[in-house]
């Protein structure tokens, strides 16, 4: 349970609008507002609460809900993420993986880790795809090099309130894509190593397609808190994602769920859709191996036209961002769930007079 005001601090919130925090669910993934909260408290006609989440996409709507039940107040949200890092100060990290190539892999994590900032969470983006680091360009960031202040550790780049750093930054993507496990393995690890993070919440690294050698180890050599699978929904794509989805498993790393990319055809002039690859392979495979569908995105010409203009389609009015933003907080929530009670802080002690 949760405070819902620090002693000596704060007047005691009216019962009804504990009532009406109790009672408020995330919109679209129902979940009780009262389970990630760590206080509420009222302070000059400001309802201050702290989430144990990132969330600040439930500021509109809960504000919403506080002047329909006739609550003038006013919100301001902070959050807390009460999870020891993984690695230096990072907190969290997430692979962003599949099993074949062109899928959509790096789209997928450029747009989650945008989404995810948007939500007001501190997030880095690791470009470890050696094969085509797509990522400089997605975020509007090609033909930057890399500084280092002091010549040892490496300045990432901060683009969309993202925090960037590419092997397509250090070297010539011809170069790279023909080293082997090892070679591949140990540059992600210098890259993660050498590069000045700043605190973390989410660290997503986009991972090399395929589920090879080079995949695997690296990762192993990682401090992996959960993975992400993208496929499309065609026969061929599944079969490399079932493989991504083993792969992971075998090396007993969390698979957080499946996004499943290009599930159909998005006219952008009459919005007709049409199932080019197939109707919810990457559902049905989701459902064989009990991992959730994190969202399915169209085939749309949107996505791909913010992608080359670097800038992640997740920030813009566009009906498909929200597919994005709902994705990016069901992988905040998968993670919240997965980390473990003991990690989290204990509830403080309400004190009252009574
Ligand atoms: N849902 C989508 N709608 C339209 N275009 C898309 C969509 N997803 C990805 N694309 C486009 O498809 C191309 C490949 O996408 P992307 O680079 O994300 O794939 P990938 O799986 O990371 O590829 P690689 O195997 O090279 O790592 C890009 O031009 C991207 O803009």
């Amino acid at each position: 349970m949760f405070n819902w005001f620090k002693a000596n601090q704060a007047q005691v919130l009216p019962e009804a609008l504990q009532q009406l925090l109790q009672q408020w669910q995330l919109p679209g993934s129902g979940v009780p507002l009262s389970l990630l909260l760590h206080s509420a408290r009222m302070e000059k006609n400001t309802l201050q609460l702290s989430l144990q989440l990132p969330l600040l996409s439930i500021r509109q709507p809960l504000q919403q809900a506080l002047t329909e039940a006739g609550f003038s107040c006013a919100l301001q949200l902070s959050y807390e993420l009460d999870i020891a890092p993984v690695f230096n100060r990072i907190k969290q990290i997430i692979l962003v993986a599949s099993g074949k190539g062109g899928v959509g892999k790096s789209t997928t994590a450029v747009n989650i880790a945008a989404a995810l900032a948007l939500e007001g969470a501190k997030v880095g983006l690791l470009d470890a795809d050696i094969y085509g680091p797509s990522i400089p360009t997605m975020l509007g960031l090609s033909g930057e090099k890399i500084s280092s202040p002091d010549n040892k550790l490496m300045q990432p780049k901060f683009a969309h309130g993202v925090y960037v750093q590419s092997i397509g930054f250090l070297v010539d993507p011809q170069q790279a894509s023909v080293w082997r496990g090892p070679m591949a393995s140990q540059a992600l690890l210098q890259l993660l190593n050498e590069t000045l993070w700043p605190e973390l919440d989410y660290l997503i690294v986009d991972m090399p397609p395929g589920t090879g050698d080079i995949q695997l180890t690296m990762a192993q050599k990682l401090p992996v808190t959960a993975a992400i699978v993208v496929t499309t929904p065609q026969d061929v794509a599944l079969a490399d994602a079932q493989k991504a989805i083993s792969m992971f498993r075998q090396v007993n790393i969390a698979l957080l769920g499946l996004v499943e990319n290009m599930s159909f055809y998005q006219c952008s002039q009459c919005g007709a859709q049409d199932d080019i690859f197939g109707t919810d392979g990457g559902v049905a495979l989701a459902e064989r191996y009990q991992v959730p569908v994190l969202g399915q995105l169209p085939l749309q010409k949107h996505i791909r036209e913010q992608a080359d203009a670097g800038v992640p389609v997740v920030l813009k009015q566009q009906p498909v961002a929200q597919i994005y933003r709902t994705i990016g907080q069901q992988i905040m929530l998968a993670l919240h769930w997965q980390t473990s009670a003991q990690q989290r802080r204990q509830p403080e002690i309400i004190i009252t007079d009574d």
